[in-house]
């Protein structure tokens, strides 16, 4: 077993990368893949809490600053995702040295199918690397010009360090009646669209609540769009039917949902 490593990167910080990273990520666990995911936006770090693992004794921090090993940093998440979380602290980042990333990756590739790797945004050099060291990089970008041209200087980065681009998630749409759509979204950046996920209020609610959305409220707009492109990417077929039991929402679960979000 050799995993696909994907690294998730966008131009600028907040189109959605860590909530596409954690919702990709469970929803390929849940589809039975072996899945491991890195947190490696060491000087922002959140995948954690929106997987509640946060204030782990031994995260990402302690392997790239070299006094711990990464077999200690992995935590099992929801649906058994495989989770490396990154620490918060300032001091953390700056003793972490993000060229330790490939060597964790190496350690990791025979264990397990799929790796996700959650960069930082912009171009700095901890930015590079996962661009750099992933068999593809998935771009999350927000259907609005300013994501596109970072989405697009991003892309070109990659190619320049010798990635390669696999394609783009179009992140937070239909929010706006002046959203770029999706095929002009593919022509400005001159790659293909791997999904498309609306903007979901149960977003918010499912990471208020610690557990990723597709676990919180599996039949919300955008966390179908999350399992859409989990299949997508697992090579399997999105059976929505099958997932749900067969079963088709009535009005009063929709309503239900639409008012208290994933909750029990
Ligand atoms: N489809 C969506 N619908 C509604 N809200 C969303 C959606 N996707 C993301 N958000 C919200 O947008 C904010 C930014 O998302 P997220 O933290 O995933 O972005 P990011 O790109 O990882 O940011 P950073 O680069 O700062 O780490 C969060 O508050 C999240 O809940």
């Amino acid at each position: 077993m050799t995993a696909v490593v994907y690294t998730i990167a966008s131009g600028k910080g907040g189109t959605g990368k860590t909530t596409a990273t954690a919702n990709i990520g469970t929803a390929l666990a849940a589809l039975g893949k072996r899945v491991v995911i890195l947190d490696a936006d060491i000087g922002m770090a959140n995948l954690g809490l929106v997987m509640g693992l946060e204030k782990r004794p031994v995260t990402l921090h302690e392997v790239l600053s070299g006094t711990a090993r990464i077999e200690d940093a992995i935590y099992e998440g929801p649906a058994g995702v495989m989770v490396a979380p990154c620490g918060i602290s300032l001091k953390g980042f700056q003793s972490s040295n993000p060229e330790r990333l490939k060597d964790v990756m190496g350690r990791l590739v025979d264990q397990f199918e799929i790796m996700l790797i959650d960069a930082p945004a912009g171009i700095s050099k901890d930015a590079v690397i996962p661009m750099a060291i992933a068999d593809e990089v998935i771009l999350v970008v927000n259907p609005e010009l300013s994501s596109m041209a970072d989405g697009l200087k991003t892309k070109i980065l990659t190619e320049m360090v010798g990635g390669r681009v696999k394609g783009a998630i179009v992140n937070r749409a239909g929010m706006e009646k002046v959203d770029i759509p999706k095929q002009k979204v593919a022509e400005l950046l001159n790659t293909r669209i791997i999904g498309v996920v609306p903007e979901d209020p149960n977003v918010r609610r499912a990471a208020a609540f610690k557990t990723p959305l597709v676990i919180n409220a599996p039949r919300s707009p955008a966390a179908v769009a999350f399992k859409k492109i989990a299949a997508n990417l697992a090579g399997t077929e999105f059976k929505e039917d099958i997932e749900n039991n067969g079963k088709k929402e009535s009005f009063v679960e929709k309503l239900a949902r639409s008012l208290f979000g994933g909750r029990k």
